[in-house]
């Protein structure tokens, strides 16, 4: 680096760490537990862990689970505060972060599974003729597997239309049943209009399942605003519910009425009166297939406490500040070496991730990783960095771009 570029560097910096001075979120950073040494641009992976989480997690290991027994599930339940009760009480912590109401969120069982539930759902409500579930070619490869998975359980009846996402547009006909979407594309970070879209879509008379992998605690997410049919998403990336953490799934009041085909007891109305045929718990409870998963549901609830007092109109602007920051200071390193942003300029546009496209992007990715700079590679070239407001500052997006530029000028990549 020459005398010019450091002097310029260290202004950059003091630049940024006086938008730090003024971040309203600074302090939810204490609320994490982060390894020293380490740039953890990987929350859209896997969410840092929230400290309060541990703590939670031994006490129902220990307490609820060792000392209560199967008491626990029962426990507190005339409050609404027992085991069986659990997922309602982590829908009833996630409603405002998704915009829905409580009893329109289920949660449990992966996103996957969720997708399935959802898909199975929209399908049924539209009308027989439309055989088109119209998706993006780009979509991650599960919302595709479970499609054409649940298309083969069909029959073959649909055809599982797989668009360019700039084509998706044009391809609303009245041939389609059900748009299968996911608003950030986790490879390139671009954010689709999602209530704009929902908006076309039923003005051609279709069905919407939205895919908030990218979206749920990366930003405010409006559902009912947008008035979508059903959504889903994680909970153990911008939600830091931890590895494996349940998935939501969203099921617009207005379609409560619709057959559950993944029906279980727990989504029963009176699990315990062990009934023989299927009567649907109220709202979208009855989308809880089996018996809660105690641990990762506790963890989840925990994490989600995080959110309580954020603001999160504050943490969308933190977002886009970060990302700002982090494209402006990866450019002069784009001029000189063949690094291309794929993720939109456009704040309108973009997730809370930034990535990249390079030659060598694998080998780049496992030497910032080396490096203690924790971000993602995405086949086939993909640099994939994420940016979470709850836990990094602007002086953190200055010490990643310093490791990616050590990485680019020690590899000659
Ligand atoms: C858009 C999207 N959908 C779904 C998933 C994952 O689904 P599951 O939780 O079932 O593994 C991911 C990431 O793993 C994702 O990025
Ligand atoms: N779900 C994951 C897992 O079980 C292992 C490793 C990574 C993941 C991911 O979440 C990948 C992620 N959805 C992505 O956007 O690439």
């Amino acid at each position: 680096m020459t005398v010019f570029d450091r002097l310029f560097a260290d202004s950059a910096l003091s630049q940024l760490q006086e938008k730090d001075a003024r971040d309203p979120l600074a302090h939810k950073r204490a609320e994490f537990i982060l390894p020293d040494g380490v740039v953890y641009l990987d929350g859209n992976s896997l969410g840092a862990l929230p400290r309060r989480v541990p703590a939670r997690l031994a006490q129902v290991a220990e307490q609820e689970w060792g000392a209560g027994l199967i008491r626990s599930w029962t426990a507190g339940a005339g409050t609404g505060q027992g085991w069986m009760n659990l997922p309602d009480r982590v829908a009833a912590k996630l409603a405002p972060l998704v915009g829905a109401q409580p009893h329109e969120l289920s949660v449990g069982d992966s996103t996957g599974v969720n997708i399935f539930k959802a898909l199975a759902a929209a399908l049924h409500l539209a009308p027989p003729e439309r055989r088109v579930i119209l998706t993006d070619a780009d979509n991650f490869p599960t919302d595709l597997y479970v499609a054409q998975g649940l298309n083969a359980l069909l029959d073959g009846r649909y055809e599982v239309r797989r668009v360019p996402g700039a084509e998706l547009e044009g391809h609303l006909t009245d041939e389609v049943a059900v748009t299968l979407l996911t608003e950030v594309d986790y490879r390139t970070g671009r954010r689709m209009d999602l209530a704009g879209f929902t908006a076309r879509a039923h003005a051609q008379g279709i069905l919407t399942v939205w895919d908030l992998a990218h979206s749920a605690g990366a930003f405010p997410v409006d559902l009912n605003g947008a008035d979508v049919d059903f959504a889903l998403g994680c909970g153990y990336k911008y939600l830091n519910g931890g590895p494996g953490a349940p998935a939501f799934l969203f099921v617009a009041q207005r379609h409560h009425a619709a057959p559950v085909f993944l029906s279980g007891w727990m989504g029963h109305a009176d699990p315990f009166e062990m009934a023989r045929d299927f009567t649907p718990a109220p709202g979208a409870r009855r989308y809880v297939v089996g018996t809660p998963m105690v641990l990762s549901l506790s963890a989840l609830d925990a994490a989600l406490d995080v959110f309580a007092d954020v603001d999160m109109a504050e943490l969308r602007a933190k977002s886009l500040s970060l990302t700002d920051a982090f494209i402006e200071l990866m450019e002069p390193l784009a001029a000189q070496h063949p690094l291309t942003l794929v993720t939109p300029r456009a704040h309108a546009e973009r997730g809370s991730q930034v990535s990249y496209q390079h030659p060598q992007a694998r080998a780049v990715m496992d030497a910032l990783i080396g490096r203690g700079i924790l971000g993602d590679f995405r086949t086939p070239d993909i640099l994939r960095f994420g940016f979470t407001p709850l836990y990094h500052s602007h002086a953190d997006v200055w010490r990643a771009v310093q490791g990616i530029r050590a990485v680019l000028e020690e590899r000659g990549a």
